[in-house]
């Protein structure tokens, strides 16, 4: 009943879709606070893998000399030994991560979804698991990117609302995921608009309808209609998702900006390879700083164009905006390995294939994804640096040459 005020029946059942190095990083802290808030979430957190075979190293702790080399599935290993040895290596998860090989199983009743895999397999994802979950889910994408069809640019939150027919804010900021899961201080942004339906404990009990409407990115009145998240589950809004995210390591900031957030953390992917590609020629921050400078203007520039209705400018002062820019350009995987591969002569996909052990460069597809949609509409030339990374990549433009996009 609207308003009781009995303690809810039921508690967040917590699903972290994905298990690479961020995915496996977000299941530790978020299970970390499960145990610490057991009044809101079920203490295990479902983590659903992706399964593959693995070998332990012989220098792993968890090497077993009987076993040796002989491949072992990811799944049993983590949940042994509480370690994801291929994407999270030397990181003691806590117990109450769970890892699941079943992607139904894994997201079965859940009612809190934490999205967080490399955003080319989300498609598939989402295609399984609808009609799977609960109708009162709520998401949160962790994933940098967006989803491109012919002319038609979406945010992964947006896709995955629409698609699985729930609500889903989006979680992006300065992350490196190796010194999170080391527990080295760092803040996120969280962007969350608890829809009308759900804003029991914001109103005071009365306007909890079972379901409702909620406004997408663009401000318009979405075509999905919202299951309301049960009067006897907790509330799902700003206060609980700050104590499922919230580490004394890992700050939270809520706001309301999914637009900036999520795009923020989209496009600094390609200026991140921007950078790289410079500092793999031999110039330095002088020239980076002007790269991520110009990338930031055509980021800002790309959301008020796309999304001017809820495009909130102060969100590039968030950790998804400035902060996420300067990390991503100086010290994360993007730029690191754009930079080896100017380095070494090679292109971005063999260094991907030989060096990140299965690891995904988001900015590569990012790149391709958000200059198709430009040359859709027939505006790439306004976004010259991003013009610049695609013809990079694509072998058409050479690094020396992206002082010329500066000269006006
Ligand atoms: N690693 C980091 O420091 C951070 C990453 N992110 C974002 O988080 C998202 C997830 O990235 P990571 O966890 O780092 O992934 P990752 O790049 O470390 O790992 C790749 C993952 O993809 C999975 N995979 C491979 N083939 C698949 C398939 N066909 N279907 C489904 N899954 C498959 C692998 O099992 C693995 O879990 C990305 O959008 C990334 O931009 C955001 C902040 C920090
Ligand atoms: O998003 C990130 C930093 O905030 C991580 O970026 P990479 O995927 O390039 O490592």
């Amino acid at each position: 009943m609207a308003g009781s005020s009995d303690s809810p029946r039921h508690k967040h059942k917590v699903t972290v879709v994905g298990s690479g190095n961020w995915g496996t990083t977000v299941a530790k802290l978020v299970a970390e606070n499960t145990r610490e808030h057991k009044d809101i979430f079920e203490e295990d957190v479902q983590m659903w893998v992706f399964e593959e075979n693995v070998v332990v190293p012989s220098d792993s702790p968890h090497y077993d000399a009987a076993v040796g080399d002989k491949p072992q599935k990811l799944t049993s290993v983590i949940n042994t030994h509480h370690e994801n040895v291929k994407y999270l290596p030397k990181i003691q998860l806590p117990p109450n991560v769970v890892a699941n090989p079943s992607l139904l199983d894994a997201v079965k009743d859940s009612s809190i979804l934490i999205f967080n895999l490399p955003h080319e397999f989300i498609g598939n994802v989402c295609k399984q698991i609808k009609g799977h979950i609960l109708p009162s889910a709520r998401g949160i994408s962790c994933i940098k990117g967006v989803t491109v069809t012919e002319d038609k640019v979406e945010l992964i939150s947006e896709y995955i609302g629409e698609t699985l027919g729930i609500y889903c804010g989006a979680l992006s900021g300065a992350n490196i995921a190796n010194e999170i899961a080391n527990e080295l201080w760092c803040e996120t942004t969280i962007a969350y608009n608890t829809p009308p339906c759900d804003r029991r404990a914001e109103n005071g009990a009365a306007n909890n309808s079972a379901e409702g409407e909620h406004r997408d990115a663009r401000g318009q009145v979405s075509k999905t209609k919202l299951t309301a998240v049960p009067d006897d589950y907790p509330p799902v809004s700003h206060a609980e998702l700050y104590k499922l995210f919230d580490r004394p390591y890992f700050t939270v900031s809520m706001v309301s900006d999914v637009v900036g957030v999520s795009l923020a953390g989209a496009l600094k992917n390609i200026v991140a390879l921007a950078c790289g590609f410079i500092e793999g020629h031999g110039w330095n921050m002088t020239a980076k700083t002007a790269v991520m400078r110009r990338g930031m203007l055509e980021t800002i520039q790309f959301c008020q164009e796309f999304f001017p209705e809820t495009i909130q400018e102060m969100t590039f002062w968030e950790s998804a905006g400035w902060s996420d820019m300067i990390v991503s350009c100086t010290s994360a995987r993007n730029w690191r390995y754009s930079k080896m591969a100017v380095e070494r002569g090679v292109s971005l996909h063999e260094v991907e294939r030989t060096e990140l052990n299965g690891q995904k460069l988001q900015g590569i597809s990012t790149t391709k994804e958000v200059m198709s949609f430009l040359k859709a509409r027939g505006v790439q030339d306004k976004y010259p640096l991003f013009k610049a990374v695609e013809g990079i990549v694509d072998g058409d433009f050479k690094v020396e040459d992206i002082p010329v996009l500066f000269r006006q």
